[in-house]
C-alpha cells in the first residue's frame, strides 16, 4: 500500500494510505488508514483500541467498538477544514492496535489497561483510545495523572458515571469518575460533565456529584444557551491545565448514536458535539477516550461514523498542540 507522506526517518510523519490510489475499502482497517505503530516505530499520538465491556450495567457489545470505529474511519480525509489543519502531517499519528484485556476479571483488566497506557505515555506519545465501556476511563486517568499530575476533565456523557457501586462492584462503567476523584487523579477545580440528561436514582446523585467538584452543562443547556457560549464557559474552566477528554458516545441522541449500551433520549446532535470539540482546539489536550460504541445496536454505521469523526477532531487537537510545541 502506498502512503501519502514519506516515512518517518526522513523527518516527516507517515500519513494515511492514499485513497485516490488504493480504494478506501481495501485492506485491513486501521484508524483513518494510518500506519500501524510497528510500521513507524514511534508515534506522537497513539490510537489504541480497548476491547473490554465486562463493566456494563445493560446492553453489552462495546468490546467491538474500537474495530467498528476503525472500519467507519476509512472515509476520513487528511485535511480537516474545520480546524484548518492536516493532523496526520503535523504529527505522527499511528494505530497501536488493541490492548489484550481479560474479559473475565475486571480488576485484572483495569490493571492491564493502566499498564498499557503507562507504556504509551512513557514513550512520550499522547493517547486516543477507541472502544470499550466507561470502566476503562479510570485506569486511563490513573496513567495520565502519573505523567501529568491531576488533570482537568471534560466528560461528555448522558450519565454522571460518579455512582458509587453496582452490586457491590467498585469498577464498573457507572463509577469511574467517583473512583478517580477518590484517588486524586483529577484536578477538582476543573471538572465538567457535558450533555447530562435522563432519569437518576435520586437527587443525591446530583448532590454527591457537585460535592466531588463537577459542574454540569446539561444537554438542554447546550440547546438553550448554544454551542459557542457553552464552549467559552468550558474553555475558561479548563484554562491552561493539562486536559483529558472522555467521550461516552451516548452523549449523542439515540438518533445520532443508536449503537450504544445505555441510550437516553434528548441528547446532543453529532454537529453540536463536533462543534464544541472544535472550540476547544487551543486547550492542552493530553489524552482522550471514546467509549460505549456497541456496534450490534448500530444501523448503517450511524454511531461508528459519528465516533470516527469525533476521534478525528480529538486527534486534530492533539496534533496541533504537538506542532505548536505545547
Ligand atoms: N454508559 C455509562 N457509562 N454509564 C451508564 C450507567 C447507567 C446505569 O446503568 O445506571
Ligand atoms: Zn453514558
Ligand atoms: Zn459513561
Amino acid at each position: 500500500m502506498s502512503s501519502e507522506t514519506s516515512p518517518h526517518p526522513s523527518g516527516r510523519p507517515v500519513g494515511p494510505v492514499d485513497s485516490s490510489r488504493v480504494p478506501r475499502y481495501a485492506g485491513p482497517a486501521t484508524f483513518a488508514r494510518l500506519p500501524r505503530l510497528d510500521e513507524v516505530g514511534g508515534a506522537d499520538v497513539a490510537v489504541v483500541g480497548v476491547p473490554f465491556d465486562s463493566g456494563v450495567s445493560y446492553r453489552p457489545g462495546a468490546r467491538f467498538g474500537g474495530n467498528a470505529i476503525r472500519e467507519a474511519s476509512r472515509l476520513l480525509r487528511p485535511y480537516n477544514p474545520a480546524q484548518d489543519a492536516s493532523p496526520f502531517a503535523l504529527a505522527q499519528v499511528a494505530d497501536a492496535g488493541d490492548i489484550a484485556v481479560n474479559p473475565f476479571n475486571i480488576d485484572e483488566a483495569v490493571e492491564t489497561v493502566q499498564a498499557a497506557a503507562d507504556e504509551i505515555l512513557d514513550s512520550g506519545a499522547r493517547m486516543m483510545t477507541l472502544g470499550g465501556d466507561h470502566t476503562i476511563a479510570l485506569p486511563l486517568l490513573r496513567s495520565v495523572a502519573r505523567r501529568h499530575g491531576p488533570v482537568a476533565l471534560l466528560h461528555f456523557d448522558a450519565h454522571l458515571d460518579t455512582w458509587d457501586t453496582y452490586f457491590g462492584a467498585e469498577y464498573t462503567h457507572g463509577t469511574p469518575f467517583r473512583r478517580a476523584v477518590e484517588e486524586g487523579v483529577l484536578d477538582t477545580s476543573a471538572l465538567s460533565h457535558v450533555g447530562t440528561r435522563g432519569p437518576l436514582y435520586g437527587k443525591k446523585d446530583l448532590d454527591d456529584d457537585e460535592k466531588m467538584g463537577f459542574g454540569i452543562v446539561t444537554s438542554a443547556d447546550v440547546m438553550r444557551r448554544g454551542v459557542d457560549e457553552v464552549t467559552d464557559q468550558l474553555r475558561q474552566r479548563i484554562g491552561d491545565r493539562p486536559l483529558y477528554i472522555s467521550i461516552d458516545i451516548d452523549v449523542l441522541d439515540p438518533a445520532h448514536a443508536p449503537g450504544t449500551g445505555t441510550p437516553e433520549a434528548g441528547g446532543l446532535t453529532s454537529r453540536e458535539l463536533l462543534e464544541i470539540l472544535r472550540g476547544l482546539a487551543g486547550c492542552r489536550l493530553v489524552s482522550a477516550d471514546l467509549v460505549e460504541v456497541a456496534p450490534a445496536y448500530d444501523h448503517a454505521e450511524i454511531t461508528s461514523v459519528a465516533a470516527s469523526h469525533t476521534a478525528y477532531e480529538l486527534t486534530t487537537i492533539m496534533s496541533r498542540q504537538i506542532a505548536a510545541g505545547r
